[in-house]
C-alpha cells in the first residue's frame, strides 16, 4: 500500500496524500505593494487541480521591510486578505489543503530603506549592511507576525507555517554566525531562541490550527547550526505546539553545499527520531519512489517538492503512475489520467 497517497491528519486538518508543495517565492506581486496577481491564482489553483494533497503559499511578508524583494507577496495589511482568500477559495474548490508561510526576510531583504536583522553584518558584500534591531523592534516584529496569523485566519488558511529558514529574519537570531548580539536574543541557544520563542506564543494566542515551523537545520559551516544542535530547539518548539518541523538547510551564511537527491532528508530523519515530532522532507526529491521511501522508512511525515512541481503541475498523476496506485483525478480530466 503507497504511504504517499495515504491520508495524513495534523490536529483537525486532513490532507488526502502526504504530497506537499514546498513554498515558492513568485515575486509577481508587480501592481500593488504585496498584493495577489492573476499569476498566484492560477499558479497556485493549478497544482490543486494537479491533486496536491497540501500547497504552502510562498514566503509572505509580515512588514513591508520583511521582504526578500519589493514584489513578495505581503500579510502586513488588513488590505491584502482579499487577495489571499481568493488564492485560498481557488486551491480549496480544486480540493486541496492550504497553507501560507510567515515570513520576514532580515538582513537579506532588498528592499528600499533600512532593513533589520540582529546583529549589524550584511549577508555578504552584495547585500546592504542591516540595522541592529532594538528591543521595540523586537516587540513589533512578533506583533507583525501575530497580526499576520489573524489575517491568514482570515483568509481561510487551514496550516501556518513559520520561515525560520535559509537565513532570513528567524534563522538569522537562532545562528551564532549571524546573532553577536550580547542580549538576552544572542549568545546561549535559549537567548537565540527567544523571538522565535515569542513568535510562536504570540501566533499560538491567535491561532489553534496546525503550525508547521521550516528550519535550516545545517549552516554547512565552522562553529554555525548542525542537525543535533537543532534537536534542542525542536522540543522546545514542540513544548510550545509547533505540529510539524518543514526541514531544510544552509543560506545563513554564504556556504558552498552539495545538493544531491535527498540530500535534506537525513536531517528530517534525525530530528524526527531525536526529538519525536512529525517532520517534513525536502530537496531534490522528484520521484514517487524516491518519496515512498522516505515515507516508509520513517524518515518523514510529508514530502514537500518544489522544482519538480514547477515542471510537473500535475506530478502527483505521475508518482501514482509509477507507484501503479489509482487517484482521483479532476472530473473533467477523467479520460487523459486513467492508465
Ligand atoms: C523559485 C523558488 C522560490 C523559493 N521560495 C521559497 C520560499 O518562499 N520559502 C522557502 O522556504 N523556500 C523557498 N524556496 C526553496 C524551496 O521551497 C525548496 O526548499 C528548494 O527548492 C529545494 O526543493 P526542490 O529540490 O524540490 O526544489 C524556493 C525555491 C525556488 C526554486
Amino acid at each position: 500500500m503507497s504511504m504517499l497517497f495515504s491520508p495524513y491528519t495534523i490536529r483537525d486538518v486532513k490532507l488526502k496524500n502526504r504530497i506537499v508543495m514546498a513554498p515558492m517565492c513568485m515575486y509577481s506581486s508587480y501592481n500593488e505593494d504585496g498584493k495577489v496577481e492573476d499569476w498566484h491564482k492560477v499558479h497556485y489553483a493549478t497544482r490543486a487541480v494537479g491533486q496536491v494533497g497540501l500547497i504552502i503559499v510562498e514566503a509572505t511578508a509580515v512588514l513591508p521591510e520583511g521582504r526578500i524583494s519589493s514584489q513578495d507577496l505581503g500579510i502586513w495589511s488588513d488590505d491584502h486578505v482579499e487577495g489571499l482568500s481568493e488564492v485560498v477559495r481557488l486551491m480549496k474548490k480544486n480540493d486541496a489543503k492550504t497553507a501560507i508561510q510567515l515570513a520576514h526576510a532580515g538582513r537579506k531583504a532588498t528592499v528600499e530603506g533600512n532593513i533589520y536583522a540582529p546583529s549589524a553584518i550584511p549577508f555578504n558584500d552584495q547585500y546592504k549592511t542591516p540595522v541592529e534591531m532594538t528591543l521595540d523592534d523586537i516587540k513589533k516584529t512578533v506583533e507583525a507576525f501575530k497580526n499576520a496569523a489573524v489575517r491568514a485566519k482570515n483568509a481561510g488558511f487551514d496550516i501556518l507555517e513559520l520561515h525560520a529558514a535559509h537565513g532570513y529574519l528567524i534563522n538569522e537570531f537562532l545562528s551564532p554566525l549571524s546573532n553577536k548580539r550580547t542580549d538576552e536574543y544572542g549568545g546561549p541557544a535559549e537567548n537565540r531562541y527567544r523571538i522565535l520563542r515569542k513568535i510562536i506564543d504570540a501566533v499560538r494566542s491567535v491561532w489553534n490550527g496546525p503550525l508547521f515551523v521550516r528550519i535550516s537545520a545545517e549552516d554547512y559551516a565552522d562553529g554555525g547550526m548542525t542537525p543535533s544542535l537543532y534537536v534542542e530547539l525542536v522540543r522546545w518548539m514542540k513544548t510550545q505546539g509547533v505540529d510539524l518541523i518543514d526541514v531544510s538547510s544552509g543560506a545563513v551564511v554564504p556556504a558552498k553545499i552539495d545538493a544531491f537527491p535527498g540530500y535534506q532528508v537525513p536531517f528530517a530523519e534525525l530530528i524526527r527520531h531525536e526529538a519525536a515530532i512529525p517532520t517534513g522532507a525536502v530537496g531534490l526529491i522528484t520521484t514517487g519512489i524516491q518519496a515512498e521511501e522516505i515515507l516508509k522508512n520513517g524518515r518523514a511525515d510529508l514530502v514537500l517538492l518544489a522544482r519538480e512541481l514547477l515542471r510537473h503541475p500535475y506530478w502527483p498523476y505521475d508518482a501514482a503512475k509509477e507507484l501503479g496506485v489509482s487517484i482521483d483525478s479532476p472530473k473533467q480530466y477523467d479520460r487523459g489520467w486513467t492508465f
